[in-house]
């Protein structure tokens, strides 16, 4: 591998420096570098260097619906979306609950070579919230796998969740919780549960039923001395107990996707599907308690929650389609614009929310580090004053359930590396 010379980028936004890169490590950075020989020059100008952004929270379909995506195309789209590390979730067909489907995941991630795919393992055999998965051997096998969650489902029996979080301590594991009481908001609420609900004649979901089970959750964690992440918070009510959970000490952190952070119920009067999620976009209220949230802190991450769907899944009535929407692309762009040219956020802070803390979070190694020597050379320069308007067919997904289509962003990312190696650039992947 030839070396990487960066020239001029701005650190975390900051002041401009040279990176210089050898056999996928920072050596050096400074200013005036250079270096003699074979050298792959990156010249950086005004764009801004962060650390690789991690996805604590990606749908690849494969295996099982190499349709929607596979864990190739959906590399593709993340290395495009500045990633160097996404989390797959198990929900897939076979589901993965043992330690030969982690290990599956993550050969075919290197296959692809394109980011680091790392698995999360089922916490309940066939994510049917009855028997605990394979927690232990999953976690013992060459795909270490840390993070366990039936995403797409509630681990809603308590008793099970109590027993997955004392075996996930065991080894410094976290169980991601797709908070949804299925009483209080069963498999087809698909509205938030409001004036809208009742005018649209939508099935409602009610935030109580995101709340309840975070505090439950954060109960069981205290009680388990164990550590519990909150999927997707979409409510105010939500980031209410997260916030008290961290102010008594409980090992709890929670993310939020993109489009809670920018989109809003309104969008659902068309019934196009394409807004169709899981939770449900919310009124503005719980918007704005997101935002304030992310930029405090008490919500550590975000996560794109990425759901491709092929298109018979999704071009259905509104309550017939599936859940789901992509997000690898356009998270940085969207976050972006709605924090930092809000002025929410700072790009270093950026940075921590996107790359430092989910890798923290994800027990990540290689990822989310300090620009510095003998750091690895896993970044993303973005350039924050180019303009973007989303083109869904532009997409590397293999899918087209893009909620951003036609929308404008300011901020864009350039190029993604991952060890050394530029893995996406605006220009196309080398
Ligand atoms: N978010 C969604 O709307 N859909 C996800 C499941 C999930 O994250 O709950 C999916 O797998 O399609
Ligand atoms: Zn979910
Ligand atoms: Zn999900």
């Amino acid at each position: 591998m030839s070396d990487l010379l960066i020239t001029g980028a701005r650190l975390l936004g900051g002041e401009a420096k040279d990176v210089l890169v050898r056999e996928g490590t920072i050596v050096e950075v400074g200013t005036g570098l250079d270096a003699p020989g074979d050298v792959e020059r990156l010249e950086a100008d005004g764009l801004a260097l962060l650390p690789g952004f991690v996805d604590l929270h990606t749908h690849l379909r494969e295996p099982g619906r190499e349709d929607a995506e596979t864990i190739a195309t959906g590399a593709a789209a993340a290395a495009a979306g500045g990633y160097t590390a996404v989390l797959a979730m198990a929900n897939t067909s076979p589901v993965t609950d043992t330690a030969e489907a982690a290990e599956r995941v993550l050969d075919l991630g290197h296959e692809a070579g394109l980011v680091d795919v790392q698995p999360i393992g089922a916490v309940t055999k066939g994510l049917a919230g009855e028997e605990l998965a394979e927690l232990v051997l999953m976690h013992r096998s060459r795909a270490r796998v840390r993070v366990f969650s039936d995403d797409g489902r509630c681990v809603s029996d308590a008793r099970v969740m109590r027993r997955a979080l004392e075996y996930v301590r065991a080894f410094g594991g976290v169980v991601s919780q797709h908070s949804q009481d299925p009483d209080l908001a069963g498999p087809s609420a698909c509205c938030h549960e409001g004036e809208l609900s009742g005018r649209l004649g939508l099935p409602g979901w009610p935030s109580v039923a995101e709340s309840s089970i975070i505090a439950r959750d954060a109960q069981l964690a205290r009680h388990t001395g164990s550590r519990v992440h909150v999927a997707h918070v979409t409510t105010a009510e939500g980031v209410e107990v997260v916030r008290w959970a961290k102010a008594q000490g409980i090992d709890l952190t929670a993310e939020v996707t993109p489009h809670h952070l920018l989109l809003t119920q309104d969008l659902l009067s068309g019934y196009d599907p394409t807004f169709k999620v899981n939770p449900p976009l919310r009124p503005s209220e719980d918007v704005e308690a997101l935002r304030a949230a992310l930029a405090d802190g008490t919500i550590d991450a975000v996560a794109t929650d990425h759901a491709p769907h092929a298109r018979h899944d999704k071009e259905h009535a509104f309550v017939d389609a599936a859940f789901g929407m992509l997000g690898l692309e356009t998270a940085f762009a969207v976050v972006h614009d709605t924090m930092v040219r809000g002025g929410r956020l700072d790009l270093a802070t950026l940075a921590d929310r996107m790359s430092t803390a989910p890798a923290r979070i994800a027990g990540l190694s290689g990822h989310g580090s300090a620009i510095e020597a003998g750091a690895p050379a896993t970044l993303v320069l973005v350039d924050t004053e180019a303009s973007q308007t989303v083109d869904a067919a532009a997409s590397k997904s293999l899918s087209r359930n893009n909620p951003w289509h036609g929308m404008s962003f300011t901020g864009a990312v350039h190029s993604t590396i991952l060890r050394g190696r530029v893995t996406a650039s605006l220009q196309g992947a080398s």
